[in-house]
């Protein structure tokens, strides 16, 4: 990757980009950073690159030497021009991700005022801003830019874990740090991070993590992929029995190939342990079981050992207490149950405020859904959460297949990055 900085400053830059793991990071060859000075672009005696505003009378940098020093960046490819600004869109960790995917990065560091508007509208892709102040150049912006894409380029950080551990990369804050000496003044470092059981320390560590992102930053925890900081595994079921029929009446109803397939391949993706099939028709289990046979032992595990995969997460019962049975076992602890409905329901939770409860209280979570017109009351009745329905648009139609509606509750859940 190639990152230009354009710049009046250019020795700030350059004296910054020279120290600790960038500096290393550049002479490893790990990344390339130029530094351009925007006054080699300038014309005159005096070399001038600033302006007054008209309308303010501040200064400002000119639109010519910019553009002119934009120009003579050698890139192999069209590169993404970014201009730090107040006015731009908050930085943060996806996207600093986006950036670093960018094989040739310019950053415009502005100044006094800022640069010309037609510049901006002519040139820059993005304007990122580092937070709601003012500072007096886009240097700092530019550093912080240069160093938060740098930490993902491969080899940069030497440990690759200390990258992937930090907070907003993992999903959640990171764990808190201690170093030698085990004693500080009266305060000893925890016992469990000095005994040498890794998995306890892991754990521990897991823990600190999810209590500090809920207690500082909950809308942090609320766009993390919740399944890496469970102990437990995540459960969905479907259920056939008992559910509604049209009339509200109790009924069952047939299972189908493509929700089997669909419902499969969802779980597989986002790390679901077992794909509950609930079913009372010893025939209906019959046909999902030679289904299931095809992809996991069959011919179709050869023709496509995806699908055996995500056929393997299947497991039928007969009724929705002998799966909840089974997975207590499993889980050696009571699954937190979720009855999902499309229709209002009084008490209904949002799912943000399941996901963090999954969390805070590392709960193993099995998400019910119905079919036909919905689970009947006899399973809503079992669950210890109703969620609130899935809706779209602002007339409130949101009749989902059950597969659509598995996706979509597994991606706010466990979507990752
Ligand atoms: C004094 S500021 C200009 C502020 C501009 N007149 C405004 O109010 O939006 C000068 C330069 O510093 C940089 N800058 C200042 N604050 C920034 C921030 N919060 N984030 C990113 N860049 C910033 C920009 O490059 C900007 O052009």
């Amino acid at each position: 990757m190639k990152i230009s900085i354009i710049t009046a400053f250019p020795e700030l830059m350059r004296s910054y980009l020279a120290a600790s793991v960038l500096g290393r990071g550049i002479a490893a060859g790990k990344l390339d950073v130029e530094v351009i000075d925007i006054r080699d672009f300038a014309e005159g005696d005096y070399r001038q690159i600033d302006d007054y505003c008209y309308g303010s009378g501040g200064m400002m940098l000119m639109a010519e030497p910019l553009a002119k020093a934009l120009a003579s960046v050698s890139a192999e490819t069209k590169p993404y021009v970014v201009y730090p600004s107040p006015q731009g869109t908050h930085l943060y960790q996806e996207l600093v991700e986006d950036l670093s995917r960018k094989e040739n990065l310019v950053i415009i560091c502005g100044h006094y005022e800022g640069v010309d508007e037609r510049f901006t509208q002519k040139y820059v892709d993005a304007e990122i801003s580092l937070g709601d102040f003012v500072l007096t150049g886009g240097e700092m912006p530019a550093m912080a830019i240069v160093d938060a894409v740098s930490r993902l380029i491969p080899g940069v950080v030497g440990k690759n874990s200390s990258v992937t551990e930090d907070s907003f990369y993992s999903g959640m804050l990171d764990t808190p740090h201690y170093t030698r000496p085990a004693e500080w003044r009266g305060e000893r470092v925890p016992e469990v991070l000095t005994n040498g059981d890794a998995k306890a320390i892991d754990r521990w560590r897991r823990r600190r993590s999810v209590e500090r992102t809920l207690d500082r930053r909950p809308d942090v925890a609320a766009r993390a992929g919740i399944m890496p900081w469970l102990s437990g595994g995540a459960y969905v079921m479907e259920v056939h029995y008992p559910v509604l029929d049209k009339h509200g009446e109790k009924s069952s109803t047939a299972i189908t190939g493509m929700d089997l397939h669909d419902i499969a391949r969802a779980c597989r993706t986002y790390g679901i342990k077992k794909y509950l099939l609930v079913t009372p028709l010893a025939q209906q289990r019959e046909m999902a079981k030679r289904i299931a046979g095809h992809w996991t032992s069959g011919w179709g595990a050869e023709y496509n050992p995806d699908r055996k995969e995500a056929f393997s997460t299947l497991k039928i019962f007969a009724s929705v207490q002998k799966a909840l049975g089974w997975l207590s076992e499993r889980e050696k602890k009571e699954p937190f149950k979720i009855a999902t409905t499309a229709k209002r329901h009084a008490g209904a939770q949002h799912w943000l405020t399941l996901k963090r409860e999954i969390l805070r209280r590392d709960h193993s979570p099995v998400f019910l859904f119905g079919t036909g017109w919905g689970l009947h009351d006899e399973v809503m009745e079992m669950a210890d959460a109703v969620m609130t329905p899935i809706t779209g648009g602002s007339d409130g139609w949101n009749h989902l297949s059950v597969r659509s509606a598995v996706s979509i509750t597994l991606d706010r859940f466990f979507g990752w990055r």
